[in-house]
């Protein structure tokens, strides 16, 4: 109490003072001042609220835009200190992205300011948002509206990638209005063309937004603001070039173009052809040591063809709680070596994703494959670029990357974002200098780790056996193997990848084939490369003996140019050879057949060599005519064993020497051929063929006529018979008296035997000799009946003596 009377006394003198100096009037206009702000003010207000929601976001937009000029990359901690849109902002703060990084800080702004930009940084840095937010910035500041159709595109080089954009921007540009959709092979091209057309922001592979500007007469991309290139590289590179062209044909030249890459393209050619204007290039890591993320920790082991499958499943077993992915050079290979894995039971989940798989099966793996803890993922290249896996530890990469960027872009699997990551690459012996010189230069640190052979486990009986027991197995591990060599034969980089150092006998065995496949590229290939070596040769011995001539100062002009001649003419036989070969072997490319090698010798029999000289394979007769015409080139010299017999006589054992034979001791002499007397032998074998092929002809003939006799006297006989027949039945007719049937021969025994000829003749058809033989035997019986009758007389006097007999004693 005392304290505020204190405080109360303290205040008087001031309040008195300002009594005192108070003029009402004055104090009047201060009020009034105030009161007439505070109504401006509410006025103000309630004139805003009246205010078109559209037109304080344009005034928002304004705003923001005035501020893009003022963005300083270095002051940027934040994503709220660009000059974004709240909706933006929010989409990002609940996808929990606060702070942007490197990538992100030095080219959002740029991208904001309407520049086209060439984004590089090391794989894992956060690329997908450097130009999502600059997407989403870019058309809400149009104000852009389902209305107003196709505003961005983001183009991806793989499904799987744009299927993960899309996941992305779903997430973070969730609060806008905008349409997005997802335009990628596989799908129902029909419900994609329905929705295409107003649809505000397109993520697509290459070939799918082709098919579109082609067939969905709706889709048109004439008021395009924005084009993105993510792993703009690969999109650019010879794969896609035509696809690209032709899509870039179609867009605006006005549009705003953003490429991105972990391994960014500099061709100037390139970036000619997306007609950029005025780029600002941003390489985040050009300065770094490394080219790889620096919690990525690099190894290679070198390991022999034949060892890799045993090693691959020797690394599964012993990081089973782990989430790995493998890299394979080609499909075929993931589809053998997955199935071959899951029967092998590992003991950790296996998943395959690659390019021959149908596209619900793809989205299937790759979200398996997000959500799994530990698994491992047998995977082409489609999986080596952008894509996000969380938490893998290890990338294998069972084949060599075709060049230092696709390594990169492997490895790249692992190690994201702050996170750590082992990287393995298996070398073979030949691939390893070569390769090791293109990881330098490109900046990826690596190093050789040795393998201990005791934890290395042999998988391959197990595949034969499996392979033994499935047939379509084994078809899939002889497409693998061919499959692999063929990656191996097409690589360009023919000092990393020489298919000749291959050991493919032993490879085709520790895949569980125990009958190495015949692959006829291959061994055209390996024709090829002697024939070249010949030629090389050739040339040096060429240049040899003309140094020789001119040494010796001889005009030798003409003997030299025979010498040529004959070898231009050889080479270019073989040459004429070969370019029929080659074309077969680009054949063998498109459809590689696997084709089974004779094991067994088969080809050698008689009837084999009918077959094959018949289809298509005399080239195989050919090719040994050819391997032998080589062998007689290179002019061998056999050796030869000569012995002496007791009078001191050199006889030759070896090579066997063909020798004359004369007639007489042409059977004991087995070694030499006599020609004259084998070509008598011959005419004699032909003669006696021709001589029983005539007698085989005449006894068939002969055969024939008498059938037809039979045949001939059997209609006689029946003939015979149905007269005889008439005339029993006119006799009875015209009988007054008793008939002694005893006479005359029995009708049942004719009719039965008449059945049974039928009964026969049916039989024929089934039993051919039989019938025949009972036949003759009922004839017989059939003449023995009638011989009971025969008179000697002919008709008329039989007819004459039957009346009589009739008429009887009268
Ligand atoms: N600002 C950020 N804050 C936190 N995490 C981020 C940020 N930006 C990106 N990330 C995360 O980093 C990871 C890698 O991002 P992203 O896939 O964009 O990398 P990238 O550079 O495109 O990789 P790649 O070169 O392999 O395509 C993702 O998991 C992503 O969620």
């Amino acid at each position: 109490m005392k304290e505020k009377n204190k405080s109360s006394s303290r205040k008087k003198p001031k309040t008195a003072q300002i009594r005192r100096s108070a003029d009402p009037v004055k104090c009047f206009e201060k009020w009034k001042n105030k009161y007439m702000k505070g109504r401006d003010r509410v006025k103000q207000r309630r004139m805003q609220s009246k205010k078109p929601e559209w037109q304080l976001e344009r005034e928002y937009i304004k705003s923001l835009v005035s501020r893009y000029g003022d963005i300083n990359t270095t002051d940027v901690c934040r994503f709220s200190d660009f000059p974004i849109s709240k909706k933006t902002l929010l989409g990002l703060q609940e996808a929990q992205y606060r702070q942007p990084t490197e990538i992100q800080r030095q080219t959002i702004g740029s991208a904001l300011r309407g520049r086209d930009v060439l984004g590089a940084a090391k794989t894992g840095s956060g690329k997908t948002l450097a130009f999502l937010v600059p997407v989403l910035e870019c058309l809400y500041r149009q104000q852009w509206s389902s209305m107003d159709g196709l505003g961005v595109l983001i183009i991806s080089p793989t499904r799987e990638l744009a299927y993960q954009t899309f996941e992305v921007l779903r997430k973070v540009g969730k609060n806008h209005e905008f349409s997005a959709g997802l335009v990628i092979g596989g799908k129902d091209l029909k419900s994609e063309s329905e929705r295409i057309s107003g649809t505000n922001i397109v993520i697509c592979t290459p070939g799918r937004l082709l098919q579109h500007m082609d067939e969905t007469a709706s889709f048109h991309a004439s008021s395009l603001h924005m084009l993105v290139l993510d792993e703009a590289d690969r999109i650019l590179d010879m794969g896609f070039a035509d696809t690209l062209n032709a899509i870039v044909d179609n867009l605006p030249k006005s549009r705003q173009t953003l490429l991105f890459s972990a391994t960014q393209t500099r061709s100037v050619k390139d970036l000619a052809r997306l007609s950029l204007k005025d780029p600002e290039f941003v390489w985040v890591h050009e300065k770094a040591k490394f080219s790889t993320p620096a919690t990525l920790e690099q190894s290679y082991v070198v390991c022999e063809l034949h060892h890799k499958v045993n090693m691959l499943y020797s690394f599964i077993r012993s990081h089973l709680k782990k989430k790995i992915i493998v890299f394979f050079a080609c499909c075929k290979e993931v589809q053998y070596l997955f199935r071959a894995f899951c029967r092998l039971r590992p003991g950790t989940p296996i998943l395959a994703l690659h390019g021959k798989q149908q596209q619900m099966k793809r989205v299937e793996v790759y979200n398996n494959f997000v959500k799994k803890q530990s698994a491992v993922l047998f995977a082409t290249d489609i999986a080596a670029r952008g894509l996000d896996f969380p938490a893998v530890n290890w990338v294998l990469q069972f084949d060599c990357p075709e060049d230092a960027d696709t390594y990169i872009h492997r490895v790249g699997r692992t190690a994201r974002y702050k996170e750590g990551g082992e990287a393995l690459l298996l070398l073979l012996p030949s691939e390893e200098k070569a390769m090791l010189a293109q990881l330098q230069e490109k900046k990826a640190p690596i190093n050789q780790i040795q393998v201990n052979p005791e934890k290395v486990h042999s998988v391959q009986q197990k595949l034969e056996a499996f392979l033994a027991q499935e047939m379509e197995q084994k078809e899939r591990a002889q497409r693998c193997f061919v499959s692999y060599l063929r990656s191996v034969y097409l690589m360009k980089n023919k000092q990393v990848f020489d298919i000749f150092q291959l050991p493919i006998r032993q490879y085709a065995q520790s895949l569980g084939l125990a009958v190495c496949p015949r692959v006829r590229f291959l061994s055209k290939a390996h024709a090829q490369k002697a024939e070249n070596e010949d030629e090389e040769q050739s040339d040096e011995e060429e240049e040899l003996q003309s140094f020789k001539v001119q040494l010796s100062n001889k005009m030798p002009c003409e003997v030299v140019e025979h010498d040529t001649e004959e070898n231009v003419d050889e080479s270019s036989k073989a040459l004429h050879g070969d370019i029929s070969e080659d074309e077969d072997d680009l054949r063998d490319l498109e459809l590689l057949t696997v084709k089974r090698k004779d094991v067994f010798e088969l080809s050698g029999h008689p009837e084999c060599v009918e077959d094959t000289s018949q289809g298509p394979n005399n080239t195989r007769k050919e090719t040994k005519f050819k391997k032998t015409k080589k062998l007689l080139k290179r002019k061998f010299q056999i050796n030869t064993k000569i012995t002496f017999n007791e009078e001191g006589e050199a006889v030759q054992l070896w090579p066997p020497v063909q020798q004359t034979v004369t007639a007489e001791d042409e059977e004991d002499n087995v070694l030499g051929i006599n020609v004259a007397k084998a070509r008598d032998r011959l005419r004699r074998e032909d003669q006696e063929f021709d001589k029983q092929e005539y007698r085989r002809k005449v006894q068939a003939e002969h055969r024939n006529k008498r059938l037809k006799a039979k045949e001939a006297r059997r209609e006689a006989s029946k003939r015979q018979r149905r007269s005889d027949e008439e005339n029993v039945a006119y006799l009875a007719c015209h009988s007054g008296g008793e008939f002694d049937s005893s006479i005359l021969p029995d009708p049942d025994q004719l009719h039965s035997s008449d059945e049974e000829e039928e009964g026969y003749a049916k039989q024929e058809h089934i039993c051919n000799e039989e019938p025949l033989a009972v036949t003759r035997k009922k004839g017989k019986q059939l003449n023995d009946e009638h011989t009971g009758l025969d008179t000697g007389l002919s008709l008329a006097e039989d007819e004459e003596l039957v009346l009589h007999l009739l008429r009887g004693p009268k």
